[in-house]
Order: structure tokens, then C-alpha cells, then sequence
């Protein structure tokens, strides 16, 4: 950008940013009351009142969030460089080619989380006075989703809060679209980079740990309350808990991979990616798992087998895209992409012009957003709420890769012209 430019404003500017900032956590209540019964209904729309349950609440969701920092802090770890950094400085306009390193435990802190919930806590058992190991009530979590829901949101409210003001201590390493000026637009965008309390990564971490595990427990917590409802766990409900539960599992094994993603490059840490991160992805990405506690679809072998085979394909084509291109820009002479072509841009880096990037430019997004459509599915086709998710997820990837483009656009000039004349398609290979 130029100096007279006005600045490339997204998600509507100011006024768009601050009614994402307003609705999106009334929405995700009023998602979490329709999926539990299932249609959508702005009369019955209740908001917590109960004080000391949304207290005891936000107790419970700082310790989940403390103990989670815990883990990072403590387990052994993997340190890796991340990429070179873009953005800003506040007192200088320069960008140095400098790499923050990152603990890499995530896939660890994983499983310690699930054997610590398997084994839950040692209380007093009342007829024998022994003391004894019991896992952790969860299903009581569905009956406080909306309570958890306002505690994430105010908490998230709280720590964009902070993260706004301390990016305005020292010289900071500032994201170019939150530099803006604008307190409500920064506020939303995030205006520091990789904001850091010593070697604690806020972004990354965030990203990565209490809300992705945190959408992973409430699953769990809604088959144990299905369970409980209706004395069995269906087939629908499996399959939605295998997907998911692979999904999570996925993006904590291939922790380094998030270090290449746009989140972790070029946006900053802000009100999106801390509300993101975690109050949408655990209170909405659950939703389907919540719809199913009461309701079966009852679908046959034969449509869960089909919902399957599709399911795999997008997870071959999402973990394909995404492992190729890992793999090729740490090391392009590894024998699993030393074969593929790709096209040397004048700033160094290079792009893929064969394998799975040779067929579409977000062949990646095209995997993720099949698997998403295949754990609506698995709900069955009496109601839309389900379906939240397919259909934000598509506005949401529609609009990222036009972000993308852009962003590409200004970093490589010509050679992403000559990129996208190499690989004309956007999603679907010889259609868009
Ligand atoms: N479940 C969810 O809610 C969400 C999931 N996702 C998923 O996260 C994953 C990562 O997404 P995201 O970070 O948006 O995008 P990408 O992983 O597609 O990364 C985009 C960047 O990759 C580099 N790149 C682009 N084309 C090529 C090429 N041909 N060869 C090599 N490098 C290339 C460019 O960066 P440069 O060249 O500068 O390195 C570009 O800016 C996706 O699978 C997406 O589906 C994303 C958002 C939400
Ligand atoms: C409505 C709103 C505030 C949206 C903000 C968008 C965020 C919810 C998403 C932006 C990018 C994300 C990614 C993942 C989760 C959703 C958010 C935070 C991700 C961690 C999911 C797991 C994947 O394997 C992933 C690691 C590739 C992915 C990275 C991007």
C-alpha cells in the first residue's frame, strides 16, 4: 500500500467488523438452543441468567485454559523455526527476516488430556470410604453449553482486550491488516503479529490447544448425555465422534504444519482469531454432535457407508494437499516431491504446478469443506441446523481464497499470474 491509498478494508470495514463482534456470540447461542431441538427458533431463544452457574462456569473454563498452558509449558517439546516473518514495526517500517521458534508438543498434550479425562480424579467413595479413581461427569456439559458459550465469549472479549492494548507497549512486530487505524477494526483483526509473553506463543497456542481439544470433549460430552438419554450410542454418533475426533487428532499431529497457514503468517492476533479459535470452533463445531443426543436419523448401512467413502476421499485430498506442500517447502528434494514440478518466483519461494496443487489452487479447502459436508450428513436430512456448518464453512473458504489471492497477488506480482495461467482452477479441477 501506498501512501494516499485508502486502506483495503475486509469483512465489511468498521461497521461490518463491529457486528461481527456484537451478533456472532449471540448467534452461537442461539446455535447451541436449535441444534438441541433441532429447528430453528427465534421465539424460544433463552439467555443465561443463572450468576453463579455462569461463575462456576468461568472458574472451570480458566483452569481447562491453565491447564492446557501447563501442558505446553511442561511436556517435552520439539523446538522448530516457523517461517520468515512479514508485518511491521510500530517504530520502524521494515520487515527483517527473522523466525520465531516454537514449542511443538501439541500431539502429546493431546493424549495426556484424554488419558488424564479416561482416568479423572481421585474422590472419596461414600459407602466405603476408599478412595477411588472416577472419570469425569461430562455429559453434564450439555446441560451448561450456553452458560460455557457466555463465559468463552466474555473471556474472549477480555483477552482481545489485552492483546489490543499491549500491542501498543514497545516496538511490536505489527500484521499489516490490522494496522488500519480504526480502534473497532484493529480490535477485530488483531494489530500484533505473534503477540508472545516470553517463549509463550498466544496465537499459535490458541490456535491449536484449548478450543480444538475443547470441541473434542464437548463431542465426547454429548455421547455420554446421548448415551445416558437414550440408552445407546448410535451409529450416527460414532461415526460423527470418529470423524471429528480425526480431525482434531490430525491438526495436533501435523502441529508444524499451522506454522505455514495464513492465521500464524500474516493475520494478527485479534478478536477473530481469539473468539475463533476458542469460542466458535468448540460451541459451533459441536453442533452436530449436540443435534444428534436427541435425535437418530436412523439412516441405513448403506447411506453410512456412502457418507464414509466420501468422507475419506476429502480427508486424502485435504491431508494430500496439505502434507505435499509441507513437505516441499521444508525440504523440496524429499523423495515423496522431488518429483513434482513448480514454478521459482522471484522472491525465492516456489509453487506447486503438479501433484495435488497442480489440479486446483485450494485443492486443499475443496477436502476440508467435503469432510465437513459428510458430519452433516451423518444427521440425517429432517433439519437444516446441522448444516450450519457446510454452509459457513463454504463462505467461509470462499472468501479465505479470495483473501489469499490477494494477499498472493501483492506478494508475487507476475509470477502469480503465470501460477494461476498454470493452474486455472480454483477448487474443482476442469470446473472452477
Ligand atoms: N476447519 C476450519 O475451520 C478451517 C480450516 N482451514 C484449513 O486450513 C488449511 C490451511 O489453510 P490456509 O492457511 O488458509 O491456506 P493454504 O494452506 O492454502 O496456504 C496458503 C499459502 O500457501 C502458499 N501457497 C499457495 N499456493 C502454493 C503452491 N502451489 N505451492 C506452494 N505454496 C503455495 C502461499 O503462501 P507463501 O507462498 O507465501 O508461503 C499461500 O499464501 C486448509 O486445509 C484449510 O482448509 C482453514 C480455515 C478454517
Ligand atoms: C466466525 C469467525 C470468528 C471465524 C474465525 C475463523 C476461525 C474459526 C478459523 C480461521 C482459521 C482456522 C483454522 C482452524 C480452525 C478454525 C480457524 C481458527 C484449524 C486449526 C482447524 C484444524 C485444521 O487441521 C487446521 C490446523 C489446518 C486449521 C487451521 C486454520
Amino acid at each position: 500500500m501506498t501512501k494516499g491509498d485508502s486502506f483495503p478494508y475486509e469483512f465489511g470495514g468498521p461497521i461490518g467488523t463491529a457486528l461481527n463482534i456484537f451478533f456472532l456470540p449471540i448467534l452461537i447461542l442461539c446455535l447451541t438452543q436449535w441444534s438441541a431441538v433441532g429447528s430453528v427458533d427465534l421465539a424460544t431463544l433463552q439467555i443465561p441468567t443463572n450468576v453463579d452457574t455462569l461463575a462456576k462456569c468461568i472458574v472451570g473454563l480458566v483452569t481447562w485454559f491453565l491447564f492446557q498452558v501447563l501442558l505446553e509449558r511442561m511436556l517435552p517439546c520439539k523446538l522448530v523455526q516457523g517461517t520468515p516473518l512479514q508485518g511491521v514495526f510500530v517504530w520502524k517500517s521494515i520487515s527483517t527476516k527473522e523466525c520465531l521458534e516454537y514449542r511443538i508438543n501439541g500431539h502429546l498434550a493431546f493424549w495426556v488430556t484424554f488419558l488424564v479425562l479416561q482416568t479423572g480424579w481421585i474422590v472419596k467413595h461414600e459407602e466405603s470410604g476408599t478412595w477411588q479413581f472416577t472419570s469425569f461427569p461430562l455429559s453434564g456439559l450439555y446441560d451448561v453449553t450456553a452458560e460455557l458459550a457466555v463465559g468463552t465469549s466474555i473471556l474472549c472479549f477480555g483477552l482481545s482486550l489485552y492483546l489490543y492494548l499491549s500491542s501498543f507497549i514497545g516496538n511490536r512486530r505489527l500484521a499489516v491488516p490490522g494496522t488500519s487505524g480504526n480502534v473497532v477494526y484493529d480490535f477485530w483483526m488483531g494489530r500484533e503479529l505473534n503477540p508472545r509473553i516470553g517463549s509463550f506463543d498466544w496465537k499459535e497456542f490458541c490456535e491449536l490447544r484449548p478450543g480444538l481439544m475443547g470441541w473434542m470433549i464437548l463431542n465426547l460430552a454429548y455421547c455420554q448425555k446421548q448415551k445416558e438419554v437414550q440408552g445407546y450410542v448410535s451409529m450416527s454418533m460414532m461415526l460423527l465422534q470418529c470423524f471429528q475426533g480425526l480431525y482434531v487428532w490430525d491438526a495436533l499431529y501435523q502441529e508444524e504444519a499451522i506454522l505455514t497457514t495464513m492465521d500464524i503468517t500474516t493475520d494478527g492476533f485479534g478478536y477473530m482469531l481469539a473468539f475463533g479459535d476458542l469460542a466458535w470452533v468448540p460451541f459451533t463445531y459441536t453442533l452436530q454432535a449436540r443435534y444428534l443426543v436427541l435425535h437418530d436419523p436412523q439412516l441405513s448401512v448403506t447411506a453410512l457407508t456412502a457418507i464414509l467413502a466420501l468422507h475419506i476421499v476429502g480427508y486424502v485430498t485435504f491431508r494430500g494437499a496439505n502434507g505435499q506442500k509441507d513437505i516441499f517447502r521444508r525440504n523440496p528434494e524429499d523423495p515423496a516431491v522431488a518429483h513434482l514440478t513448480y514454478l521459482k518466483t522471484k522472491r525465492g519461494t516456489k509453487l506447486l504446478t503438479s501433484g495435488w496443487w497442480g489440479m486446483a489452487r485450494k485443492i486443499n479447502y475443496t477436502g476440508d469443506w467435503i469432510m465437513g459436508l459428510t458430519w452433516c450428513m451423518v444427521c440425517g436430512f429432517n433439519s437444516i441446523v446441522p448444516y450450519f456448518y457446510a454452509i459457513y464453512f463454504l463462505i467461509l473458504l470462499i472468501h479465505r481464497s479470495i483473501r489469499d489471492d490477494h494477499a498472493c497477488q501483492e506478494k508475487y506480482g507476475s509470477d502469480w499470474d503465470e501460477y494461476k495461467r498454470k493452474v486455472p482452477y480454483r477448487f474443482i479441477p476442469g470446473l472452477i
